[in-house]
Order: C-alpha cells, then sequence, then structure tokens
C-alpha cells in the first residue's frame, strides 16, 4: 500500500523532531501503523534551513498553500505555533479534508471549539497528543485508558521551562534570567517566553486537560493564570524548611457544591504556583520534566512522568498522532474517538451544568508570608482575623527577626499554614491583616496542595 503523504508546516523545534524519529524508526513504524507514514513536502519561511535538515527526502516550500493544496498529502502537521496564521491554516486544511495533527495547545485552548466543529462536519481528525505534556501520552490516557472513571481532578507539572527555571534556581542558585536563557537555548521555551514564565502556556495545556476530562468546552478565558515571576528565593527556602516544594501547577478540578462552605458546583481551572508535600512523587520532578496526577473514581490516583518538551519527546507524540490515524484513516468517522473523549452531542454547554467557577469559589489551602513589626500581640490579632473568617490554622511559624532584617532587626516574618478556605474568604481577611499598622510589607500567599485524595 501506498505510504501516507504528510505535509508538514513548520520544521523548527519539533517539526525536526519530527522528521529525525520518522527516517530513523521508519520501518518499526511501518509495522505498527499498518503502512508507511512519509514526509512529501515541507513548509517553511526560511526555506535554505527546511532544505539542510529534509535534504533530497521531502519537497521544500516557503508557502504552506502549497503543502494544503497538495492531492496527494493525506494528513497535514501544524508546527507553526500561535492563534494567528496558525490556525487560518488549520482551517483550510480541515476544509481541504485533510487530517490534522497540531502540538498547538495555545490554538486548541482558545479556538478547539471552532476547529473541531469543523473538523467534524468534513469528517476529518484533529490530533493534538503533543499539544499536552509533549511526550507523554497523557491525552490517549485521558480519553481511552480512563474512560471508565469519574475524573475528579488533573493536577500537573505541564511547563517544561517553568520547571527547569525552579529547578536550576533552587539548586545551583542561578538567577532566574540566566536559566530562562539557557531553556530557550535547549528549545523548550515558547517563541514568546513570557507565556511559559506567566503560566499562559501551562493554562491552555490545564484548559485542555480539563474539556477532556470533564465533557467541558475548552474555556482558556476562564482559567486562572499565574506564573513564577513574584516567586522570591525566601518563600522557595522557607517552604523547603516546612518540607514542602514549590511547583507551577495546572490544575482542574471537580468541585461539588457545599451549602456550609458557601461554594457551588463547578471546576477549578487554575494555574499557579504551589507548596506541594516535598514526600510526594510529584514534589521530585526536576528540570524540564513534566508530570501529571489524574485522579479517577475507579482507578484512584495515576501518575504519568516525562519529558514535556524539546524535541524528539514532542516528535513522538506527535508521530504517535500519525500512526493513530493510519490505522484509522479507511474507518468510519462515527467509530473513532472523539476528539474531547466525550460523545460530540453529550458535550456540556460553556457556563451550565458545570460551569468554572470564579477564583472567589476555589477551595484550598494557603502558605501565608507576612513582615510584621517584631511586637507583642501582632500574631494575636492576626489569627484573630483569620479566626474571623472562619479560617483554621494549620501551623504557624515565626522566623528570628535576625534571620529577616540582620542582628537587632525590629522586623520578622510570620509564616502560616492554613486548611482549606475559600478564596473568597481568605482575600478578604487578607485585605484586613494588609490594612494593619503591624503589618510592614506585602503579604504572600501562595496556594498549598497536598494531592493526597
Ligand atoms: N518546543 C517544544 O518543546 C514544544 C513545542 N510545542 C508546540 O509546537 C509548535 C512548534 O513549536 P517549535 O517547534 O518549538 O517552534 P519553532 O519556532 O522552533 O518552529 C516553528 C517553525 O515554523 C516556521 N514558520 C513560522 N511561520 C510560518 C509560516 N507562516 N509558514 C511556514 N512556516 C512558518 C518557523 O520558521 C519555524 O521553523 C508550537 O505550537 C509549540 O507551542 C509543543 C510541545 C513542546
Ligand atoms: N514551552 C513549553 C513547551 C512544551 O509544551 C514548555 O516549556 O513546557
Ligand atoms: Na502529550
Amino acid at each position: 500500500m501506498k505510504p501516507i503523504q504528510v505535509g508538514l508546516l513548520g520544521i523548527g523545534t519539533v517539526g525536526s523532531g519530527v522528521f529525525n524519529v520518522l527516517s530513523r524508526n521508519q520501518e518499526e513504524i511501518r509495522r505498527r501503523a499498518g503502512r508507511g507514514i512519509e514526509i512529501a513536502c515541507v513548509a517553511d519561511l526560511d526555506t535554505a534551513r527546511a532544505r539542510s535538515i529534509v535534504g533530497e527526502n521531502a519537497r521544500v516550500v516557503g508557502d504552506a498553500r502549497e503543502v494544503i493544496a497538495n492531492p496527494e498529502i493525506d494528513i497535514v502537521v501544524e508546527l507553526i505555533g500561535g492563534y494567528g496564521i496558525a490556525k487560518q491554516l488549520v482551517l483550510e486544511a480541515i476544509a481541504a479534508g485533510k487530517h490534522v495533527v497540531t502540538a498547538n495547545k495555545a490554538l486548541l485552548a482558545v479556538h478547539g471549539t471552532e476547529i473541531f466543529k469543523a473538523a467534524a462536519e468534513k469528517g476529518v481528525v484533529v490530533a493534538y497528543e503533543a499539544a499536552v505534556a509533549g511526550g507523554i501520552p497523557i491525552i490517549k490516557a485521558l480519553r481511552e485508558g480512563l474512560a471508565a472513571n469519574q475524573i475528579q481532578w488533573v493536577a500537573g507539572i505541564i511547563n517544561g521551562t517553568t520547571n527547569f527555571i525552579l529547578s536550576e534556581m533552587r539548586d545551583k542558585g542561578l538567577d532566574f534570567d540566566v536559566v530562562l536563557k539557557e531553556a530557550q537555548a535547549l528549545g523548550y521555551a515558547e517563541a514568546d517566553p513570557t507565556f511559559d514564565i506567566e503560566g499562559v502556556d501551562a493554562a491552555h495545556k490545564a484548559t485542555i486537560m480539563s474539556a477532556i476530562a470533564f465533557g467541558i468546552p475548552v474555556q482558556f478565558d476562564k482559567a486562572y493564570v499565574e506564573g513564577i515571576t513574584k516567586l522570591s528565593a525566601v518563600d522557595i527556602r522557607y517552604a523547603e524548611q516546612l518540607g514542602y516544594r514549590i511547583k507551577l501547577l495546572g490544575i482542574a478540578k471537580r468541585r461539588q457544591g457545599d451549602a456550609t462552605k458557601r461554594t457551588p458546583d463547578g471546576v477549578e481551572l487554575r494555574v499557579h504556583p504551589a507548596l506541594v508535600p516535598a514526600k510526594r512523587l510529584i514534589a521530585n520532578v526536576e528540570g524540564a520534566m513534566n508530570a501529571v496526577v489524574v485522579h479517577g473514581d475507579a482507578v484512584g490516583t495515576t501518575l504519568y512522568y516525562g519529558k514535556g518538551a524539546g524535541s524528539e519527546p514532542t516528535a513522538s507524540a506527535v508521530i504517535a498522532d500519525l500512526v493513530d490515524i493510519t490505522r484509522l484513516i479507511e474507518a468510519d468517522p462515527a467509530h473513532r474517538v472523539p476528539p474531547l473523549a466525550f460523545q460530540s452531542h453529550t458535550l456540556r454547554e460553556a457556563g451550565q451544568e458545570l460551569p468554572v467557577l470564579p477564583m472567589a469559589d476555589v477551595v484550598t489551602s494557603y502558605y501565608l508570608r507576612i513582615r510584621v513589626a517584631d511586637e507583642a500581640g501582632v500574631l494575636a490579632k492576626i489569627t484573630g482575623i483569620l479566626a474571623g473568617a472562619g479560617i483554621s490554622i494549620d501551623a504557624v511559624l515565626q522566623r528570628e527577626a535576625d534571620e529577616v532584617g540582620g542582628e537587632g532587626s525590629t522586623q520578622t516574618d510570620l509564616i502560616i499554614l492554613t486548611h482549606d478556605t475559600r478564596e473568597g474568604d481568605m482575600d478578604a481577611a487578607l485585605a484586613q491583616i494588609q490594612g494593619l499598622p503591624t503589618v510592614l510589607a506585602s503579604i504572600t500567599r501562595i496556594r498549598k496542595e497536598e494531592l493526597n485524595n
């Protein structure tokens, strides 16, 4: 049988990985797919670089639309990135009846509903394993392996760049900017690295996971997004002393409403730095590695670990999608795995039944660091405000004054760990505490995730 003909749009970090792995493992891949898979045509703005990668083995063009218009091409692989031209090209490829593979989480988290609808109308597949946690087959796990479960929560280290930065800063004492440059040189970072460090990339991925875990549409605009740029070395150190590691987590959690806690039913969708107990496996995921914990009602807690970024690890996921499509290319579209895990007519409407909750309704525990005047009665005032807001305290620590401001300092840091509380109640209490004259600096608040049930 004639090999499946693939057109590659963009041959940068991931595209070159796809080309190299497909060439290296072509015989093994053919035996798995039942047919050869061949990159027939590559489009990249930098045609000279593209030619230097593919040599004489594929046609190179500068205009992606030439690939889409080519009737010989069965599958278009979009590896350009971003929401701009990539969106137009994906929609044009679908309209031309091509199956599409993409690693573009930004595109799917923001425009996924439109793209999957267009694909369903045309009877083509849009596959996206590489878009979440790179080489880890988390989309397959959520969509197929865990199909029996009510998924209760998904929490993951899903941005390699920020995990690499946090690890290098902690272990080698390197500066943020130095490590970010290294992550860029290693091909981990997005074209615009603010997407990584401000949590946007992780939120794109968490948005996609929330959709396939709970049968809701992708709603990136409702995600809470906080990156690692405001983290300070002192909190990383204090967290360690308390038996925690700080990780940037992407969380999608189904929340059952609780009248006494005044919390409604819905889905928490959030990305932020979090204290995770150091004894958890996920707390020990270092460097550019990713890990995703999924908790299902039947299976309990499962953990998926591996390389979430980089050329060949990401290519591994892209090629797995190519193999899937090759195996199913002749199958009736109605019998394919639904792109968002649930049959499309059963997907919930945005905001209905399981709305994405506002941050005020999120329930979690907290680490607070409060710089105060080192004088009697300060702690009692603060704990009094927390108690008045119904916030229960798990532990309180006071740093020695000379640890904070040097010998003879009149300032100290109070570190408070709380039990689970509604974020809205915490906001109100912190506003009151911040107003106390004995509170000398902006309060640091980092959420704490036990990830144990
Ligand atoms: N680098 C990584 O580790 C991972 C990247 N991804 C995603 O994969 C996609 C590609 O990322 P990278 O390979 O890292 O990016 P890259 O910047 O290395 O490669 C993009 C390529 O697209 C080409 N390009 C740009 N505009 C074009 C156009 N109009 N027509 C044809 N070619 C064009 C560029 O010249 C470049 O060669 C992005 O969506 C990214 O978010 C996903 C997982 C991991
Ligand atoms: N920039 C991303 C690349 C993979 O998705 C990351 O650092 O994880
Ligand atoms: Na993946």
